[in-house]
């Protein structure tokens, strides 16, 4: 079967039902054939909701939760709903997709933004097709955005697809925003708005108090045989184990407000390539006290072995045959403080009592600051709100499997050229640490936690947007902090290129014997006459002095390298000071440079909010 079966059953307004209700059993007396006694007849039997289409574009998974949470409401208000990942609509199966959106009552796309204005991975290619056959996307839709403000493009997407979609527009576009409350937005917008202009396609809402039928199902034993990966966690299925050689303190002081820093190299498994300043994926490990208490607490078997299925043409969430402790290491998210829908649905997992009705309230409108107080702000995540908070609700495996979240990858880019390392790569990891407001617990961030202690890695690579020009070609690369990563990369792969271009880096940290990062190396470089060093110490002096002021005084060197010499100006580190470097950048060279440097790809910004 291909792997568009079920959405071509489903645009002919028609499904497979498979249920002791539709399924005709007819039996045999007195077969001679013992195998054909019981045969099943399936009857195929016309689907009469109105057909309402939930398309994700989603890096790190938020905008599918959303998506699971208006497939569970549409059904509850009577519509036959398909969540679609985008990653499946590509050249070959346009028009089967277009003919199914074509023939829904409604096709609501949730979009995030990624990179600098760019879509998610899985979206890239229906992007691309968005934006050359214009003509054919008529279908009645509505747009929701996910995006972040701190980001100078932002939405880009949500607004491309809202501007690019014709046919009717159901409802407006809406938006949210993650630098402040995204989820708020997506409720104001789903509940004030979405639903109201579509609500009269179906029946009144029915909301009920049953918990779903799960869509993956565990089957215990080791032999039921591996499946399709789901596209959207494909990430599991590339990831190899590989080796650490390396893990080195590189912060000259850690006593004072900087926490660590590590330098990391791994051994490239066999098989596995880089470009330099590629981002390396790591998927992280919940700790092993955490996937302990939580398997004492709900009883579980952690060595028992299972694999997973589900109906139609399933695809699998994770690998399998799996153990129940190696699942709950490595791909349920135990320690992210779940959403209000997350919350809304682990209540229904719930007995009658205390703990029902508190996860009832924290999801509710009257709850939302309940819910930052207890929740986001206490950092709470489903394995200490099970252990500690809702004692009571007792979920089977199979259930936690399928209402937790997916523990998601983190990036990194690489801080080495692959010309100088083929075998191993290198990263630069800030360790994330922080004390439990409410608990007074100390915490560490999964992923670099994890890296920080670990031996091996699950690993995988993803192309970054760091590119160089010709060896002749200048660059300016701006890196404060571990922004230096990719910058370390490019300059190993100059030198060792022998590029004639000039390479200067602006760096900055707090103070020089704290934090600055790699200074050997850099000193050596500047030493060789390979990279011209500007230096912003941000706390060595009474005036805080940032990267953006030293470029500010640079003017005259950077209009010179820009606009004379065509200089690539690459930047890296907080989405607050990507924005400042390019407000600088365009005090020196002017709007219209920056804005012509960004078309053609000659300013590299990878920013993190
Ligand atoms: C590396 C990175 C780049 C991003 N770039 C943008 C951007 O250019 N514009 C924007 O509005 N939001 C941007 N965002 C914010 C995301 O779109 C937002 O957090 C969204 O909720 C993520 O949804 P997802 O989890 O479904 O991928 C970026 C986020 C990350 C992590």
């Amino acid at each position: 079967m291909d792997k568009l079966s079920p959405i071509t059953l489903a645009a002919t307004g028609c499904t497979l039902i498979v249920t002791s209700v539709a399924v005709y059993k007819v039996f045999f007396s007195g077969s001679k054939d013992s195998s054909t006694a019981s045969k099943e007849v399936v009857e195929e039997v016309e689907d009469t909701r109105p057909k309402l289409n939930i398309y994700f574009g989603s890096q790190t998974g938020t905008a599918e939760g959303l998506c699971r949470v208006v497939e569970r409401e549409g059904k509850e208000r009577g519509f036959n709903c398909e969540v679609i990942d985008l990653e499946d609509w590509e050249e070959d199966s346009h028009e089967e997709f277009i003919k199914n959106a074509k023939k829904a009552a409604c096709n609501v796309f949730l979009m995030a933004t990624y990179g600098e204005g760019e879509p998610t991975d899985n979206a890239s290619q229906f992007i691309k097709l968005l934006k050359s056959e214009t003509d054919d996307f008529e279908f009645p839709h509505t747009v929701f955005g996910l995006g972040n403000t701190q980001y100078e493009f932002y939405n880009a997407m949500g607004k491309l697809l809202d501007k690019k979609l014709s046919g009717e527009k159901l409802v407006p576009y809406g938006e949210g925003d993650d630098d402040k409350n995204l989820e708020e937005d997506f409720e104001n917008w789903k509940d004030g708005v979405f639903w109201d202009g579509i609500g009269g396609l179906a029946g009144p809402s029915e909301e009920s108090n049953a918990k779903p039928e799960n869509a993956n199902k565990v089957v215990w034993g080791k032999s039921a045989p591996t499946p399709t990966p789901n596209p959207s966690t494909k990430f599991y299925f590339d990831a190899k184990s590989s080796t650490i050689t390396v893990n080195r303190e590189i912060l000259a002081d850690t006593s004072k407000g900087a926490n660590s820093t590590k330098h990391i190299e791994v051994t490239l498994p066999k098989g596995m390539k880089y470009n330099t300043a590629d981002n390396a994926g790591i998927l992280p490990h919940n700790p092993k006290a955490l996937v302990n208490s939580l398997i004492a607490h709900l009883g579980f078997d952690g060595s028992a072995t299972f694999s997973l299925s589900g109906s139609g043409e399933y695809k699998s969430i994770f690998p399998t045959p799996s153990t129940v402790h190696s699942t709950l290491t490595k791909y349920v998210d135990l320690l992210a403080p779940p959403r209000r829908s997350d919350l809304k649905l682990l209540a229904k997992y719930a007995p009658e009592g205390l703990s029902k009705d508190m996860l009832v309230r924290l999801s509710s409108k009257e709850g939302k600051q309940e819910y930052e107080d207890k929740i986001l702000k206490s950092y709470v995540g489903i394995a200490t709100l099970l252990t500690k908070k809702c004692t009571d609700i007792k979920l089977s495996f199979e259930d936690l499997i399928n209402v937790a979240p997916r523990l998601q990858p983190r990036y990194y880019t690489i801080s080495s050229s692959s010309s100088v390392h083929p075998k191993s790569l290198h990263m630069t990891v800030a360790v994330t640490k922080g004390v439990n407001s409410e608990s007074g617990d100390k915490y560490v961030g999964v992923c670099s936690g994890h890296l920080a202690e670990t031996s091996e890695c699950d690993m995988f690579v993803k192309e970054s947007s760091f590119k160089l020009p010709s060896d002749s070609t200048p660059i300016i690369m701006v890196g404060p902090g571990t922004g230096i990563a990719p910058m370390r990369a490019l300059m190993q792969e100059r030198v060792n290129r022998k590029a004639k271009g000039r390479n200067v880096l602006f760096f900055g940290c707090r103070k020089k014997n704290e934090d600055w990062l790699y200074r050997e190396e850099m000193e050596e470089w500047v030493d060789k006459g390979n990279m011209e060093l500007h230096l912003a110490f941000s706390r060595e002096q009474k005036e805080k002095v940032y990267v953006q002021n030293v470029m500010e005084n640079k003017g005259e060197l950077i209009k010179d390298l820009v606009a004379n010499q065509g200089a690539w100006v690459y930047v890296c580190g907080a989405t607050r000071m990507g924005a400042d470097v390019v407000k600088a950048l365009k005090f020196v060279v002017g709007d219209a440079k920056v804005k012509d440097m960004q078309d053609k790809g000659e300013l590299i910004q990878e920013l993190w909010a």
